[in-house]
């Protein structure tokens, strides 16, 4: 039973829903929407504290509307004129939706199935508590020190609550085999929380092994981690963060399928992909892996004649395709035991490559770390010995709603399969409506973030399954940094202010109008280029000379 002095209302009756009930809390309790509070009930003989949210708020006692019509005059003013006493005038009706006790055994709420009487006392539910039972951190009793688990991700605090009161620690686990969302509107926040988790992933007691595909640039500064006190184990453990550019990135031609070929050549008709397809297949039934367009042309002409004319426009194609493009080579591959590696970080710099090539290369190199970790779970030598973790920037680049993406076949595999083989995932993006449907429902933990185009708030609530109406409904009025953390990885969803960076954040939106003052202040001091070459200092007079 809730002490007296931590009352902060009274149950008045059920609500509308099956586990909704209503309260009365007077006005100088301030108590917020989205806000957990408890009480207690007897469970089988065992006196329990069950955990509700606050979802509605509305006032049923106030000053008359009289007392506000006058802008001119304070409410409390025409009160005192009129000697009403306005102490405690107002009073609050709130709704609750009951969440459920901790039940040890379990590692998770159970529903009590009963509604508190009418008259049982409220209060607001203690900070500690809430730390060990709303993550899925698998607690064997409802008050323990969370900081000191191992393999969890401080991700921040309750944002109802003072700033660090309530931590909020999700097992990195969960979120790693299950798969990761973050989703959010441009500029909320998306690349900063996926930054903070990680991390947490790389700091001593997690080590991970991560790998981010980076189309925009975005974690240049993930390198002050390796020489930072928080990152340091006592064993001398050092995270080390790799990044790869496309000078570094290459994709040996043996290693694409004949779909991701179809998908950069430019429209080759019915008749170009049958000859490409079966000369295909012949070269990846050889025995070498290292061979060119050259050699696949000649295999072509072998099975078709040199004079085929499908087999000349292809020739065309491919040479300026593949044969002209950087990325692609006859022998050279990235090493996949470069790429990952425990207590290691690469980055995937893609920022000056094109869509294609960045699907291309995606699609590859996460197709081959996967058979590694098949490999690997069934017993065979492999590359990569270890589970790992992806996460992908603009992920509906490499997922998308409208399949016209080589990647998509291989994320699909992998968001339903993955977790079996020591492969997860993170998806990242700002129009989750645009991500394919079937990889967007794989992500066990969602991390959601400011979001009001209603087609994406529709693409959160059909997948994911924890998002009820109460949660979705917070989106839009959320800020920069303010998240909703949702499924695999939590008991219930909270709301919450993810916590700042260790490390200096990559993206920062650039200050425009400075730079436009900064860059005309400049132009003010430098004389222009005709002045200069007027005083001798310019390459050019801007004369030609004759001679
Ligand atoms: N948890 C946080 N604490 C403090 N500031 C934050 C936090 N999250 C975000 N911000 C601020 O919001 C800005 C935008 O964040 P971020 O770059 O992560 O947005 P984004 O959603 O990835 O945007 P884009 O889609 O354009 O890449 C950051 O530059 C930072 O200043």
């Amino acid at each position: 039973m809730a002490a007296r002095s931590d009352v902060i209302g009274t149950v008045a009756g059920p609500g509308d829903g099956p586990n909704e009930f209503v309260f009365v809390a007077p006005a100088d309790r301030t108590i917020k929407t989205g806000e957990f509070i408890t009480y207690s009930v007897s469970v089988e003989d065992e006196t329990r504290s069950v955990f509700a949210r606050v979802t509605n708020r509305e006032l049923i006692r106030g000053l008359p509307e009289g007392f506000l019509a006058d802008p001119g005059v304070a409410p409390d003013t025409v009160a005192a004129t009129l000697g009403v006493p306005n102490d405690d005038t107002e009073l609050y009706r709130l709704t609750a939706t009951v969440i459920g006790y901790y039940d040890a055994n379990m590692t998770t709420f159970a529903n009590p199935r009963q509604l508190p009487d009418p008259g049982t006392p409220l209060s607001i539910a203690p900070d500690p508590q809430l730390e060990t039972v709303l993550p899925n951190l698998g607690c064997e009793t409802d008050r323990v020190d969370v900081t000191e688990l191992g393999g969890v991700a401080h991700i921040g605090w309750l944002l109802n609550r003072a700033e660090e009161a309530t931590n909020i620690h999700v097992p990195i686990e969960e979120f790693v085999s299950t798969h990761l969302a973050i989703l959010a509107e441009t500029g909320s926040g998306k690349s900063y929380t996926a930054s903070v988790l990680i991390e947490e992933m790389m700091r001593p007691s997690s080590r991970a092994s991560l790998l981010v595909f980076d189309p925009h640039g975005e974690y240049g500064t993930l390198d002050e981690m390796q020489g930072h006190e928080a990152f340091e184990g006592e064993d001398g453990y050092r995270p080390d963060v790799v990044y790869y550019n496309p000078d570094r990135l290459h994709v040996r031609i043996s290693e694409l399928e004949i779909g991701d070929v179809m998908a950069i050549l430019d429209n080759p008709s019915n008749r170009m992909q049958e000859r490409l397809s079966t000369a295909w297949r012949s070269m990846q039934n050889q025995e070498s892996r290292t061979w060119g367009v050259d050699d696949l042309i000649h295999e072509m002409e072998r099975i078709y004649g040199e004079d085929d004319s499908s087999v000349g426009a292809l020739e065309w194609r491919l040479r300026r395709s593949i044969q002209r493009n950087d990325l692609f080579h006859p022998e050279e591959n990235v090493p996949l035991d470069d790429i990952v590696d425990p207590g290691q970080c690469t980055v995937l710099q893609m920022d000056t490559l094109d869509k294609r090539d960045q699907q291309l290369i995606t699609t590859v190199l996460v197709r081959r770390l996967y058979r590694e970790r098949l490999d690997d779970v069934r017993g065979r030598d492999t590359e990569v010995d270890h589970p790992i973790f992806a996460l992908f920037e603009e992920g509906h680049r490499f997922a998308p709603a409208s399949g016209d993406a080589p990647s998509l076949g291989i994320m699909r595999t992998i968001a339903s399969e993955g977790r079996k083989f020591g492969f997860g995932l993170g998806i990242i993006s700002q129009r989750p409506s645009k991500i394919d449907p079937d990889v967007l429902s794989q992500c066990g933990t969602q991390i959601s973030m400011k979001i009001r185009n209603p087609n994406d708030q529709d693409a959160i609530k059909k997948s994911v399954e924890a998002a009820g109406e109460d949660v979705t409904r917070e989106l839009p009025g959320l800020t920069p940094g303010q998240a909703i953390v949702s499924g695999d990885a939590m008991n219930t969803p909270a709301l919450i202010q993810v916590r700042r960076r260790r490390t200096e954040h990559g993206a920062e939106s650039r200050a425009v109008i400075d730079e436009w003052r900064d860059a005309y202040d400049q132009r003010q001091r430098e004389p222009s280029r005709s002045e200069a070459a007027d005083f001798g200092e310019g390459d050019s007079t801007g004369v030609q000379s004759l001679d």
